[in-house]
This record gives structure tokens, C-alpha cells and sequence, in this order.
């Protein structure tokens, strides 16, 4: 790689922006069900750093099958089982494959927003007997404190304009239509439940007003 155009790179992802999201980079992405493009973007009021992954001409104007997943390191990469975060994230990349062309839009904010510690301090009150939300509620947070205005730069940088979304949770498609993003279809998501998240499913359904 030429040297001059690496140090560029590395400049601009660091030089302050007022944007709301910056585009940083992308590459390819080899997985188990097919070669994706991973796409990095920087929020420059935190730092955080999101991705995208996407399969296919997502751009063509056709409503695009998509994914907007919450970050949860348990979950998603430490095998617990006492959510569907982690079989979810996986199940949507294979139906993407499927398809041949998709989104997945990665977005940190773990643990409902509240971060990973305070996700931990919500497991220890859940361990003691509370519910998800319940649990929330006691450390001084909303049951749910997410935001999707991210999503919006991202679709606009991918030129998607309209959504086949799978979730389970109606919250999330009002969410983005109050953004003025363009929800034609629900996809369902539901995953096999085991005895360790079998409470927090029906405390979703309940509380939450997911659809299982
Ligand atoms: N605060 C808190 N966050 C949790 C808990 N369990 C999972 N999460 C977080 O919840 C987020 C996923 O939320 P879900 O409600 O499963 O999914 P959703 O995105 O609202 O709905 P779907 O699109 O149907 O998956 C991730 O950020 C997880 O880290 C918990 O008990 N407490
Ligand atoms: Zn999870």
C-alpha cells in the first residue's frame, strides 16, 4: 500500500468533525455463509465507532432485507444464553446470504444503551429475583434508553431508502419511521428459547411489546 495515502487515512478519521456520523472505511468481510462488505463509521460527539455489513447491490432502490442489531458482547460474542442477541445476529447475516443481498447495521449501544457494566449491574439485580426492566428501572434508567438516529447517515451513505426489517420488536419500527426511514415489511426473527432466557422472552413480550 502506498504510505502517503495510509497516513491520510488514518489523519482524517481523527480530525474533529461536526457531522453527526463519519464514513471511515471499508472492506471485505469473508463469513461462514458469504463474502460481505464491512463498512466502519465513527460518531464524532463519542468516539464510538459503528459498522454496517452489507451483501449485494443494496443501492439499486429496491426495499432492502436489514438487520439493525444492538451491540451485545455477552450475547454476541460470549456465547450467553441468557439472551437471542447472539442467534439472532446470526441467524439474520445467513437470511441476507440467502437472499443474495442485504444490511446489517451493528450499532453500539450495548445493553440497551445503559453500556456493558451497568448491562452486568441489571444481570446481578435479575440473578436476585428482578425483571429486565425491572432491573433497569433500579439503576436510574429508562427499560430501554436506544437511539436509531444513527441509522439514518448510514442508509443515506448506502443509498438504501427503504426496509424489510427483521425484528420482533414494534418499538424499534416506530422508532425509525419517527425518523422518517421507510419500514415496508416486518420481518420475523424468533429464536429457539432455552431455560436461562425463557424470563426475559416473556418479559419482552409483556413489558416491551415484542412479538414472538
Ligand atoms: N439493560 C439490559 N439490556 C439487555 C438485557 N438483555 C439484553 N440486553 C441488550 O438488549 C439489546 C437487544 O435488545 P432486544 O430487545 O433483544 O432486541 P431488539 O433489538 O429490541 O429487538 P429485536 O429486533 O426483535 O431483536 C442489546 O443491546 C443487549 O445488550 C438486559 O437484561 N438488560
Ligand atoms: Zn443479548
Amino acid at each position: 500500500m502506498n504510505p502517503s495515502l495510509a497516513t491520510a487515512t488514518a489523519v482524517s478519521a481523527v480530525v474533529p468533525s461536526e457531522s453527526e456520523l463519519d464514513y471511515a472505511a471499508s472492506c471485505e468481510l469473508p463469513m461462514p455463509w458469504a463474502t460481505f462488505r464491512l463498512h466502519a463509521f465513527v460518531e464524532p460527539a463519542t468516539g464510538k465507532e459503528h459498522v454496517a455489513i452489507t451483501l449485494g447491490d443494496v443501492g439499486n432502490g429496491e426495499p432492502v432485507l436489514a438487520r439493525i442489531h444492538s451491540e451485545c458482547l455477552t450475547g454476541d460474542a460470549l456465547f450467553s444464553l441468557r439472551c437471542d442477541c447472539g442467534p439472532q445476529l446470526e441467524a439474520a447475516l445467513q437470511k441476507i446470504a440467502e437472499e443474495g443481498r442485504g444490511a446489517l447495521f451493528y450499532l453500539r449501544q450495548e445493553g440497551r444503551g445503559i453500556g456493558l457494566v451497568n448491562k452486568i449491574r441489571a444481570y446481578q439485580l435479575q440473578d436476585a429475583g428482578a425483571d429486565t426492566v425491572e432491573a433497569n428501572e433500579a439503576l436510574g434508567f429508562k427499560p430501554d434508553q436506544r437511539n436509531y438516529k444513527l441509522c439514518k447517515p448510514m442508509l443515506q451513505h448506502l443509498q438504501i431508502s427503504t426496509l424489510r426489517l427483521m425484528t420482533n420488536n414494534p418499538r424499534k419500527i416506530t422508532a425509525l419511521e419517527q425518523l422518517g426511514l421507510k419500514v415496508v415489511e416486518r420481518v420475523p426473527l424468533v429464536i429457539t428459547r432455552n431455560p436461562f432466557n425463557e424470563r426475559y422472552l416473556t418479559t419482552k413480550a409483556a413489558k416491551l411489546g415484542h412479538l414472538f
